[in-house]
């Protein structure tokens, strides 16, 4: 039998319902952007892949286009009416645009550049793919979210059911420690991952695990790790940039979940950052959880289910930087519309 990530690996690329989907990328020739093209190309969903860049797109276009599988690739720059014509008519858009960090930065310090990059191109979606399922990696995840849900507020389209934070590489991550501590096969180690994108707000759920009793030296630096997994990267780079691979598997991993609950597939579920019944009433609009994804986007959001004292506390922190991330996005759209 399979595995719930053997699953979901299996189904990344898989076509079982009959389905046609436009896929756009925007920051295609960046470091995610490549390897999350040649992903996207190899998922039979898609008949259309569109590759919008600042720059080089045309090129990484051409490359992967070569790639024998049912569909077209274009790329697009920003002459010529680019960013609408890789928009329009997108059922999903997935958003890598923007600078990554170097040694010594925080995630919430790539704000000042990526919240406008983020902005612009929330307004291209509302005016050419208003119905598209948008799929968010720019960092600040925590804040980007919330900027694009502004704009889209701003110009009458936000669908909540259908805007995501991906998280998915810090659930990809949690598999892949934990076996390393356990030593077991990491496609045989799902791990629920609730909260953010960054540091302290990123939460593993291990208690529901079949690993709830590590030593808790052992946990800690677990934790820890998955928490702070991207420095690990961003400091191997030496100032190269950060996680580029392991995003696209995860970026590819998501989009492909959405395609499916967009094509009709059950039971498709993915931890994700999104609008959030979760704790509105504390003042936290997003939050990521277990999500079930369907035709119209976000079906169901699913609760957290039983934490251990340690998970109640680290959400109760993540809940408080939250807070603030958001509160971020949406004052920084407020102020410059
Ligand atoms: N959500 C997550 O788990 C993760 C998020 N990231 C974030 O993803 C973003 C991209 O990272 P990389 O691909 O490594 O960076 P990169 O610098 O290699 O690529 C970014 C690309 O975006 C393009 N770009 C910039 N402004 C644009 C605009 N207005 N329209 C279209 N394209 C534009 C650039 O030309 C470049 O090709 C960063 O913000 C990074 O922090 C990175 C890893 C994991
Ligand atoms: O660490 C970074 O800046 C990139 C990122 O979000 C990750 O790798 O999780």
């Amino acid at each position: 039998m399979l595995s719930s990530i053997s699953k979901v690996s299996a189904r990344q690329f898989s076509s079982t319902a009959s389905s046609a989907y436009k896929v756009a990328i925007a920051g295609a020739a960046g470091g995610i952007g490549q390897p999350l093209s040649l992903l996207m190309k190899l998922n039979h969903k898609v008949t259309d892949l569109a590759l919008y860049d600042l720059r080089n797109a045309p090129g990484v276009a051409a490359d992967v286009s070569h790639v024998p599988t049912n569909s077209t690739v274009k790329g697009y720059g920003p002459e010529d009416d680019g960013l609408a014509q890789a928009f329009s008519n997108a059922d999903v858009v997935i958003i890598p645009a923007g600078v990554p960090r170097k040694p010594g930065m925080t995630r919430d310090d790539l704000f000042n550049t990526n919240a406008s990059i983020v902005r612009d191109l929330a307004k291209a979606v509302a005016e050419y793919a208003p119905n598209a399922a948008i799929c968010v990696i720019s960092n600040p995840v925590n804040s980007t979210v919330p900027i694009v849900a502004e704009v889209l507020k701003s110009k009458g389209t936000y669908n909540p059911k259908k805007l995501f934070g991906v998280t998915t590489l810090d659930v990809l991550r949690s598999s892949r420690f934990l076996s390393e501590v356990v030593g077991t096969d990491p496609n045989h180690e799902p791990v629920t991952v609730v909260g953010g994108h960054s540091g302290i707000t990123i939460v593993p759920l291990l208690s529901q695990t079949n690993h709830k009793d590590l030593p808790k030296d052992k946990y800690d630096a677990l934790v820890h790790r998955i928490q702070f997994g991207g420095d690990e990267v961003v400091q191997a780079k030496n100032g190269a940039g950060s996680a580029t691979l392991s995003m696209a598997q995860a970026g590819a991993r998501f989009a492909s979940s959405v395609l499916n609950g967009l094509a009709g597939e059950a039971d498709v579920v993915e931890p994700t950052f999104v609008d959030s019944p979760l704790f509105k009433a504390e003042g936290v609009e997003f939050f990521s959880s277990p999500v079930t994804l369907g035709t119209e986007g976000v079906k169901k959001i699913h609760a957290l289910g039983s934490l251990s004292s340690a998970e109640e506390e680290m959400v109760a922190t993540a809940k408080e930087t939250l807070i603030k991330n958001i509160a971020k996005g949406v004052e920084f759209v407020k102020a410059n519309p």
